[in-house]
């Protein structure tokens, strides 16, 4: 499996904050997403990666070249959904259209027209006078008119409404079913990013938490019901996260064969139980 970008043991440093020793891939024909709460790193990686700013360690290559080799030609296959507006606000669709377009060898007006019909979206309107998701959308349709290997989206789906956020889903899994092309997207829409992704990475205060295939991810966890006279049975160290109220708890544990005692409820976790106990961890026992 052919890896379009390799991250490794990245670190840069702000001044109240760092992304530490991140090593991950982006693998060519899936869809991986970037998941993380606020503040733990997921914007500034993936400003790294497009080289908005500078790393302090580490190396990253997309497609088999660093930025410094090779950025125009980098820059050029990648299709990027940003959450800040680099169109020209008082120019309308047509004229940012235009203005785009002479960078990239690959534009197609034809995918730019069917994309803006789709989304609704009217080339004569000025950027200034579109909403926030329709920014997003106009941002998407020029991310997808250059043909691009690799689409990079940070938070694609902030203001979108939940009818255009299952329809983006839709065009996510289009574009994949091109094995040649890989996209990498932040999201804070875990639920949704569950029913698309093949792989997960999780930044929690900058570190990395995991890089891995979903499937296994989930596998490796395990949600843990039970009364609270039983907690002393469960091995602490295995333990992630955990809730307690006066009489039960739920935990999440790495998953293991010993959890079959029947005084206990197991179940496979969701992304984003894994999430949350994950960033609540096991000292902070509030009740619920
Ligand atoms: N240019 C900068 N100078 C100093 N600190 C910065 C800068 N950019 C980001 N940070 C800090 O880096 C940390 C991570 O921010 P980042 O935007 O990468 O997080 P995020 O995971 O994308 O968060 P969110 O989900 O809220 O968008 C934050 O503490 C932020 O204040």
């Amino acid at each position: 499996m052919e890896n379009i970008v390799e991250v490794r043991n990245v670190t840069k440093r702000h001044d109240q904050f760092s992304l530490n020793d991140i090593s991950l891939d982006i693998k060519k024909g899936f869809i991986t997403g970037l998941i993380g709460p606020n503040g733990a790193g997921k914007t500034t990686l993936i400003q790294c990666l497009m080289q908005l700013i500078h790393i302090d360690d580490g190396q990253i290559s997309l497609f088999g070249k660093s930025h410094q080799e090779d950025t125009v030609n980098i820059k050029e296959r990648i299709g990027f959904v940003y959450d800040e507006n680099y169109f020209y606000e008082d120019f309308t669709l047509e004229h940012n259209k235009r203005i785009v377009s002479m960078f990239y060898k690959q534009w197609d007006d034809k995918t730019f027209y069917h994309y803006l019909d789709r989304f609704k979206l009217s080339k004569h309107q000025k950027v200034k006078n579109l909403s926030k998701g329709m920014k997003i959308k106009f941002s998407l349709t020029v991310a997808l008119s250059h043909h691009p290997q690799l689409i990079i989206m940070d938070e694609p789906t902030s203001g979108l409404d939940p009818i255009f956020r299952r329809e983006l889903l839709d065009i996510l899994l289009e574009i994949i079913q091109d094995e040649n092309k890989a996209i990498f997207f932040s999201t804070h829409m875990v639920k949704d990013l569950e029913q698309v992704a093949d792989y997960i990475a999780f930044l929690n205060e900058g570190e990395l938490v995991f890089s891995d295939e979903k499937d296994a991810i989930i596998d490796r966890y395990a949600i843990v019901k039970g009364h609270k006279d039983d907690l002393n049975q469960l091995d602490r160290s295995s333990i992630i996260g955990i809730k307690e109220s006066s009489l039960g708890f739920e935990a999440l544990l790495l998953n293991q064969s010993k959890l079959d005692d029947p005084q206990f409820v197991v179940e496979k976790p969701s992304l984003e139980d894994i999430m949350y106990y994950t960033v609540r961890g096991k000292h902070d026992d509030h009740s619920y």
